[in-house]
Order: C-alpha cells, then sequence, then structure tokens
C-alpha cells in the first residue's frame, strides 16, 4: 500500500523559520530541520534563509552530495500541498499597502494646500490692516 504523507501548506511551513523551528520546502517536500542547523556544513544562515519559500535551487545550486540527498531523508515530515504554493496573504497585504499609500499621498496633497491657502490669507488680513492704519 502507497505511504500516506502528509501535506502541508507554503504558509503553515513558513511559520517554522526560526532558530528552534526551522522547516525548509524542497523539491515538493517538507523537511524540520530544526535538529540540523547547528549541524550542517552549509551553516544555520543559508537554512534559515530558505524558509518560506520553494528552496530547491539553492539546493542543487549548493552541489549536495548523494550521503547529503541521504542524510535529508530523516528530515521529511511530509509533503507539500501543490495547491498552496503562493501566499495570498502576503499578496493581499501588499495591494492594501499601496492602497494605503495611494490614500496617504491624497491626504498629504489635501493637507499641502492648506497652507499656502493660510499664507495668502494671513498676507491679506495683514495688508488690510496695514493700509487701514494708513
Ligand atoms: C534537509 C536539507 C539539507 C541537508 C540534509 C543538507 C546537508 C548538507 C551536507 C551534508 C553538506 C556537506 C556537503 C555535501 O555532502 O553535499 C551541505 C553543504 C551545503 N549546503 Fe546543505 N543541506 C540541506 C539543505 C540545504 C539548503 C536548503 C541549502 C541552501 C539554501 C543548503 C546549502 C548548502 C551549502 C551552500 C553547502 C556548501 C557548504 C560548503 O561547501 O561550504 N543546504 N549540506
Amino acid at each position: 500500500m502507497a505511504k500516506l504523507s502528509k501535506l502541508y501548506t507554503m504558509q503553515e511551513a513558513a511559520q517554522h523559520n526560526t532558530n528552534e523551528d526551522c522547516w525548509v520546502v524542497i523539491d515538493g517536500k517538507v523537511y524540520d530541520v530544526s535538529a540540523y542547523l547547528d549541524e550542517h556544513p552549509g551553516g544555520d544562515d543559508v537554512l534559515l534563509s530558505a524558509t518560506g519559500k520553494d528552496a530547491t535551487e539553492e539546493f542543487e545550486d549548493a552541489g549536495h552530495s548523494k550521503s547529503a540527498r541521504e542524510l535529508m531523508e530523516k528530515f521529511c515530515i511530509g509533503e507539500l500541498d501543490e495547491s498552496s504554493q503562493a501566499i495570498p496573504e502576503l499578496k493581499i497585504v501588499s495591494k492594501k499597502q499601496a492602497a494605503d499609500s495611494s490614500k496617504k499621498i491624497v491626504e498629504l496633497t489635501k493637507q499641502h494646500w492648506v497652507v499656502p491657502v493660510a499664507v495668502v490669507g494671513l498676507s491679506v488680513v495683514v495688508g488690510f490692516l496695514y493700509f487701514r492704519k494708513k
């Protein structure tokens, strides 16, 4: 019977991105490398920076040996839910941020109109008072 493996979304895997709890996604599989961070010959920083994304390219670029590939199977905890590759929350957040930024610009423009109008208004009042005294 085929072995059932647990499916994880990229969002779920991305939450494990610390020194104590680190998951990487390589070639559609999810690896919990928390216990291997200190021993990884490539350093813990590369593993940490490989979290939250498909790290297949970086893994292949490092030219890992056959023994490295055998060792990594020990850390495999499941597979990536392929329908979850993108992190939609991030897209929504960035769209919202863009909308917020344009709102801020509009607000700033509105506020800055007040300054020249106030300056002109004040000059008119001062001028009026000055000429009335004369
Ligand atoms: C379960 C996952 C991983 C395991 C078990 C693992 C294991 C190893 C091992 C045993 C080596 C020594 C060289 C060799 O035998 O090939 C190595 C080197 C290296 N690994 Fe990994 N690795 C993993 C994931 C990654 C990832 C995701 C990256 C990059 C994002 C990475 C980057 C590197 C680099 C740059 C080296 C070269 C270090 C050097 O030669 O100076 N590794 N890794």
